[in-house]
């Protein structure tokens, strides 16, 4: 097993950078479903461009390279405790040379370990089989997606759709709401995993592992076959769309599984998966260690690959440059494309919170903060550069983002999946506005980076959570919520749960 650490650094380079061949046909057949010009239609284009330059840099899809996952088969005598350290020395090996980005984070002090070790991570699921190989698959699966997994508990009663009974009925209406609740906040269009039964713990490892099952795989249960069949058709019709733009396209993908449960016992857990959804697999020799054949990869022809953006797709855009004043922006309106360029400061979590009672380290007024934990590296002479940078979900910092504008002068907040009404009021009272980027075209926008001019904070809040002082160019956003108490993720909030309503009669009885 020498060649084992070398698969494994492969398959996660892979992995993140390399956009398996089912994923990428979903994506193109569902492009094919909005109409050129809609904001959904802009939004698949630049998905497009992003996992082509991801591949062609081998650089990270998405700058959150999630929660490592292996789920691990091996012939009885093949040695886990080898195979596991393996892994972790891979996982470190992987984040030094940027293909993950940092994401173990000690939950008591806030300390990230920087190399991605570090208790309970990597997730490592191991089982022996009786086959003579070795099969390992991994799933990089972003923190914003994550936080969009759901787990019911029947009978409950479901906002629009109303009881859900311990039934398959009662198990469609779940699903139905999981797929609302997720909006464009785990970067839809996404994909679903969903687990039947079980316990709490169970039931979600289930709906992960119904990720591992191929895009277009048919359900062996005839039950659960015309279950995923009605849940891509009707999820479809709740018009939340790509990025929650609002459009025709909101699930890619839907799995079901089922186990056995406790008679007290009836849960539905739901793993939401963004549309970068990064899972491969390797067979490997367990004599050698050495990739004998890689899973989920096929050649994927040019009609069947996302298309990317032409140049008469956008209307004509508004560019921004800071420092932006009061004027420019209450003259953007929601549905406005615009392009920034000069500074601008990346800021999320413990940056909000810090600002909250604290001074900035530097003059944010008429600036732009950008919700964003990029992927950096630092080169020999000490200069870093951006590797991956797409934005991070807004929402997180809705209890702080309305009374730092106003306390610092901010005019624009960059983010993805919008945010609240306190930040809408926030926005209509001192000025500002709140730009959604692409969620996960972390290649498209580290492009943008022209220039790092420094970072706060890095120390305390390590490299996602600082705040990197950037330069862009050529930097596109769209106004979803502007100055003048509009917001598109309202709206398609307000459409989208009408039509939920629709799906309150039953189905499967
Ligand atoms: O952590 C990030 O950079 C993004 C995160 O996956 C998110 O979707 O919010
Ligand atoms: S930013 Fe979006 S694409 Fe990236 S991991 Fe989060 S949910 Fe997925």
């Amino acid at each position: 097993m020498n060649a084992f650490k070398e698969s494994m650094l492969k398959l996660i380079i892979e992995t993140s950078t390399n956009l398996p061949s089912d994923v990428r046909r979903a994506i193109a057949q569902a492009q094919l479903k909005e109409e050129i010009g809609t904001r959904a239609s802009l939004a698949f284009s630049t998905i497009a461009t992003n996992i082509k330059m991801a591949e062609e840099g081998e650089a990270p899809i998405c700058q959150d390279t999630g929660m490592p996952t292996f789920f691990i088969h091996c012939p009885v005598g093949a040695n886990q405790i080898e195979m596991k350290k393996a892994i972790r020395e891979a996982v470190a090996e992987a984040t030094k040379l940027g293909k993950l980005r940092p994401n173990s984070v000690d939950s008591l002090t806030g300390k990230n370990s920087g190399d991605n070790l570090g208790e309970g991570t990597p997730v490592i699921h191991f089982e022996q089989w009786e086959k003579d190989y070795v099969d390992v698959r991994l799933i990089l699966k972003g923190g914003g997606c994550e936080n969009k997994n759901i787990q019911y508990s029947l009978p409950c009663e479901l906002e629009g759709l109303g009881k859900a009974g311990r039934d398959l009925d009662g198990i469609r209406k779940c699903i139905m709401h999981a797929v609302y609740q997720a909006q464009g906040q785990g970067c839809s269009a996404g994909f679903i995993g969903v687990g039947i039964g079980g316990d709490r713990t169970t039931g979600y490892e289930l709906a992960k592992e119904q990720l591992l099952r191929p895009v277009d795989d048919v359900n062996p249960n005839e039950d659960l076959r015309k279950l995923e069949e009605y849940i891509m058709e009707n999820a479809n019709r709740l018009a939340i769309g790509t990025m929650g733009f609002g459009g025709n396209v909101t699930l890619l993908g839907c799995k079901i599984g089922a186990m056995n449960r406790l008679p007290a016992s009836f849960f539905v857990s739901v793993a939401y998966n963004c549309w970068a959804f990064r899972r491969l697999g390797v067979i490997i020799d367990p004599e050698t260690g050495k990739i004998k054949e890689w899973l989920y990869k096929d050649e994927v022809s040019p009609e069947e690959n996302p298309v990317e953006a032409t140049s008469n797709e956008t209307a004509k855009p508004v560019v921004l440059q800071a420092p932006i004043t009061e004027e420019q922006i209450r003259s953007l309106k929601v549905g406005d494309v615009v392009i920034i360029n000069g500074s601008m400061h990346t800021g999320r979590d413990a940056l909000h919170k810090y600002l909250m009672d604290h001074d900035s380290p530097v003059d944010l007024n008429g600036q732009i903060i950008y919700h964003c934990g990029p992927v950096m590296l630092k080169d020999e002479n000490g200069k870093w550069h951006v590797k991956a940078a797409g934005p991070t979900t807004s929402i997180r910092e809705e209890p702080y983002q309305a009374d730092i504008i106003k306390k610092f002068g901010i005019r624009a907040v960059i983010g993805k999946g919008g945010m609240g009404k306190k930040t809408l009021e926030g926005l209509k009272e001192f000025g500002a506005v709140y730009l959604n980027a692409i969620g996960g075209a972390a290649q498209y926008y580290a492009k943008c980076v022209k220039d790092v001019e420094g970072v706060h904070f890095l120390e305390e809040f390590g490299i996602p959570e600082a705040m990197w002082h950037l330069q862009v160019e050529g930097f596109a956003a769209i106004v979803t919520m502007d100055s003048h108490g509009n917001s598109l993720h309202a709206d398609v909030e307000e459409i989208s749960k009408k039509r939920l309503t629709e799906f309150a009669e039953p189905v499967f009885v």
